[in-house]
């Protein structure tokens, strides 16, 4: 079943000088049930924006959006909120979470607004969500006292709690090292594939879009598929890097992509 979907989607901004800026031109894409869909490209080729605009945070400016066959722009804005706070999680790379809250309180937080069985149980339901991504033991810290990779995993938990069937991630690994950033990236695929929830990940990393089964690249606001193989032979860096094994142990590249090498350096192979 398609989720969303983005018809001939552009969005343009007017500019202090009076030009305008098309950020993203005639953009269309799918997003199924269990699919698991990366986007790449270059700082400032729009990828935030795309983001928001899947996430129904931000409208387009000409196109269509629809989220279960409905189109979003005939929606009112109260129904908007409920539709993306039942269905869609956001992960992003500088976490998010609320400053001087323990892990507890900011998974509980996105069930402060929900109805029935999920609100009344929202502490067992939080702590369980913060079990599931390996922080049983950290429910009682406060959020800025855990390791940047233990935040992003209390935010993960954050984003999952309500189950959502869309999660979209934006630059998730961003701010972790290349061993967290896997670890992070291996919890996200799992807990997806585990509620068949769908993944959006946007990312400069060629290695986390590599775990994605389908592969696109935003370029100056144009979004084609991509071929990640190509994308890697021309990066600078892959050159040096031996064929290896994958980064991360619970990882399986796509077929269409060479296995995720082991890095020798802090650096990988980034979009160029
Ligand atoms: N509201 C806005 N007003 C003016 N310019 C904007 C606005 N929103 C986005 N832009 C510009 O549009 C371009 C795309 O922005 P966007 O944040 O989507 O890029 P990105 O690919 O996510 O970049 P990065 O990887 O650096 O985060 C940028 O040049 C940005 O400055």
């Amino acid at each position: 079943m398609t989720l969303v979907a983005l018809s001939d989607v552009t969005k343009s901004v007017r500019l202090a000088d009076d030009s305008e800026l098309e950020i993203l031109r005639g953009i269309s894409l799918e997003v199924s049930a269990g699919d698991h869909v990366s986007i790449v490209g270059r700082s400032g080729s729009g990828k935030s924006t795309l983001l928001n605009i899947l996430g129904m945070l931000d409208a387009p400016t000409a196109g269509s959006v629809s989220f279960e066959d409905r189109e979003v722009r005939r929606m009112r804005s109260g129904r908007l909120d409920r539709l993306r706070g039942d269905n869609v999680g956001f992960v992003f790379q500088q976490f998010n979470l609320l400053p001087g809250r323990t892990a507890l309180d900011n998974v509980m937080m996105p069930l402060g607004h929900a109805r029935g069985r999920m609100f009344w149980n929202r502490k067992q339901i939080a702590a369980d969500m913060l079990e599931r991504v390996g922080l049983g033991h950290r429910i009682e810290q406060v959020a800025d006292r855990l390791s940047g990779g233990e935040q992003q995993r209390v935010a993960i938990a954050r984003a999952l709690v309500r189950r959502p069937v869309l999660i979209l991630a934006d630059e998730p690994t961003g701010a972790l090292d290349i061993d967290t950033g896997a670890s992070v990236m291996s919890l996200l695929d799992q807990v997806a594939t585990e509620t068949d929830a769908a993944l959006v990940t946007i990312t400069h990393d060629l290695h986390v879009a590599a775990r994605a089964r389908r592969h696109y690249r935003l370029d100056a606001g144009v979004l084609e598929t991509a071929d990640l193989s190509r994308a890697f032979e021309a990066s600078t860096l892959a050159a040096s890097v031996p064929s290896a094994a994958s980064a991360d142990s619970g990882a399986s590249a796509p077929a269409t992509v060479p296995a995720m090498p082991a890095m020798p350096s802090s650096r990988r192979g980034a979009v160029s």
